[in-house]
């Protein structure tokens, strides 16, 4: 692996640069891409961040991103970044890790994604991110799913900015509160700073309309807790993550950053798993 493209600067994206500046070797260089207001502090960051262990450019739009020739690009921004530059990184032959999952529950962006993957060689590549098991509910898939549950627990810090707020006082919650029940698509759509998981389970198993959802603010956690349950013709099981909240952002699983990571390693190695 040489090049590698990240569009974004914050939480996953500057995990993520640790993570593969580890590595050994570590990448040739990095490729990131932010808004055009924020390239000149972008690029003195992430060169501290780097301290020399690969090259980093900092570009604004895709034409810059383009002519590094990166050999994958991991989205590490937001739902609108998906639907702005995915299919044109797809279109242009490169592999392209989402970790906004959540906005392939609007139509219109699911389309073009698809279209522009379908169009071309390069792939589209949906990381577990901060959920676990969607090898076995994908696998559970093909046998006949009945049901698929989810239910995603943080502390009420990682609902602030949300329409939690209107559904609930956060601040004053004194025990744990299920402030929104509905389908993945809801919950991905109205949640896209924390409700991606439930896209994630919705696109492996049954569906973004049929995947039930609840989401709970927890004063008495102070960790990400992501549990789902599964029904299924061949196989019936529950999984249960309990994930650290990233340092850099409590809405964000610290453990997706490494998922991402993962993902991207996976496109150059011999042996995948
Ligand atoms: N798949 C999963 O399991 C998870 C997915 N996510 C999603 O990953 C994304 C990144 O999460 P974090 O790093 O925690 O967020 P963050 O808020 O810490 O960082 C996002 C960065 O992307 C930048 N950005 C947003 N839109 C952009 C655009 N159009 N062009 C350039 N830069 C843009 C922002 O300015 C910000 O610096 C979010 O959409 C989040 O919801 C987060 C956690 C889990
Ligand atoms: O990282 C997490 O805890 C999950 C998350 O925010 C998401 O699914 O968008």
């Amino acid at each position: 692996m040489t090049t590698i493209g990240i569009i974004g600067f914050g939480s996953i994206a500057r995990d993520l640069i640790d993570i593969l500046c580890a590595q050994d070797p570590p990448p040739e260089a990095l490729v990131i891409m932010v808004r055009p207001e924020k390239t000149g502090e972008t690029l003195a960051a992430a060169q501290e961040q780097v301290a020399g262990r690969c090259a980093v450019h900092v570009v604004s739009d895709t034409t810059g991103l383009f002519a590094a020739r990166p050999d994958v690009i991991a989205e590490c921004a937001s739902h609108t970044a998906v639907a702005q530059f995915g299919p044109a990184i797809l279109r242009a032959q490169i592999d392209i890790v989402v970790a906004s999952i959540g906005a392939l529950a609007d139509p219109q962006t699911e389309a073009a994604l698809k279209a522009a993957a379908e169009g071309g060689s390069a792939q589209l590549v949906l990381p577990a991110g901060a959920i676990g098991g969607i090898d076995m509910l994908a696998a559970a898939r093909l046998s006949g799913l009945t049901g698929v549950t989810y239910t995603g627990r943080k502390p009420p810090r990682a609902w602030s900015g949300t329409p939690a707020e209107q559904a609930v006082d956060l601040p004053a919650l004194t025990e744990a509160t299920v402030f929104f029940e509905g389908s993945a698509r809801e919950a991905a759509t109205q949640y896209p700073k924390n409700a991606n998981v439930a896209a994630t389970l919705a696109i492996a198993g049954l569906g973004m309309d049929e995947t039930r959802v609840r989401l709970v603010a927890d004063p008495g956690v102070d960790t990400n807790t992501h549990e789902f349950s599964v029904q299924s013709q061949a196989v019936d099981f529950a999984v249960t993550l309990t994930a650290k909240a990233s340092p850099r952002n409590p809405k964000t699983s610290a453990s997706t950053a490494y998922s991402v990571a993962r993902a991207v390693l996976n496109r150059s190695a011999g042996i995948v798993i």
